[in-house]
């Protein structure tokens, strides 16, 4: 079934009355600006990360947001528990290869995860999912170097040989699920001056993933979600900080309506 407002709308209203609990093992930078969305969204989120607790609290959780953007072995050790535990217990898991291609390291431990427990959802700028995928991307840290649509084979190839949900964000975002794909070209040029919207984005995904078990049409309506709850909150004020306050007030108070007036989604 294509997404569409009333089934973004279903999903929002759903994580609205229910707050899922998101477990999510994400970088220090974002622990605040994304556990501040999946709130402003309506959704409960915790940031736990100790290899000690992990699994114990993958158990309790809907959905598990795992995130390597300042990784090191400690943080390696908690994910790689989490991602197991979660796959035994079938609970959804969304990756944000953060800075993949950048290192070594981080194309290390991408592989492994992948390995270890296949995500369910992977969303990347369009570098991290080229890197992902294999080609040799250059990647300029944590920020892409392409647009989203230089990055489409890479998820179709990604997608087929992980059997999973692949996004790639920018200012159009692409979610691509074997032959499947939809865009939204929602969204502000102001989010790239804002660390962490795409953190957040994958943190989203976690949250419909927790209430609709369509994964491709969840990760769609979180993106759309994002993209249109960015372009209220640059309406208000054309700068960095205000956007950041902004975005969660427009998440927060987000309709059905404003969804309807703004919605540029396409699905084949
Ligand atoms: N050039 C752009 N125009 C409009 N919206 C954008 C643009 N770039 C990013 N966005 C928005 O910001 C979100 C985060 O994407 P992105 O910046 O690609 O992530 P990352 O921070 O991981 O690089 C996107 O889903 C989209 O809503
Ligand atoms: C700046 C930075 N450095 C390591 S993680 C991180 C946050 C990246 O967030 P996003 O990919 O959402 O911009
Ligand atoms: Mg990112």
């Amino acid at each position: 079934m294509s997404p569409t407002t009333q089934s973004i709308w279903a999903d929002l209203t759903q994580i609205r009355a229910q707050a899922p609990l998101v477990h999510n093992i994400t970088n220090f930078v974002v622990m605040n600006n994304t556990a501040n969305a999946l709130l402003a969204l309506g959704a409960s989120p915790a940031m736990v990360h100790a290899p000690e607790e992990v699994e114990d609290f993958v158990s309790i959780s809907s959905s598990l947001v795992v995130n390597i953007g300042t990784l090191d072995d400690h943080f390696v050790t908690g994910m790689t528990l989490a991602m197991r535990r979660a796959k035994e217990l079938g609970k959804p898991i969304v990756f944000d290869p953060v800075g993949v291609g950048a290192t070594a390291y981080r194309n290390q431990v991408s592989q492994d995860l992948l390995t270890l427990a296949t995500p369910t959802v992977i969303r990347g700028n369009a570098s991290e999912i080229m890197a992902l995928a294999g080609l040799n991307a250059q990647t300029k840290g944590v920020d892409s170097l392409f647009g989203s649509d230089a990055a489409l084979d890479a998820a179709r190839r990604l997608s087929s040989v992980w059997g999973c949900v692949v996004v790639i964000s920018g200012a159009t975002d692409y979610i691509v699920l074997g032959d499947q794909v939809a865009s939204v070209a929602n969204g502000h040029s102001l989010m790239t001056k804002v660390t962490g919207m795409g953190c957040t984005a994958t943190a989203l995904t976690g949250a419909f993933a927790a209430v609709n078990t369509n994964y491709f049409q969840a990760a769609t309506h979180a993106m759309a979600v994002m993209g249109i709850a960015g372009e209220l909150a640059a309406e208000k004020k054309l700068a960095p900080g205000s956007l950041q306050v902004n975005f969660l007030d427009a998440l927060y108070t987000l309709t059905e309506s404003e969804i309807d007036d703004r919605l540029k989604l396409t699905w084949s």
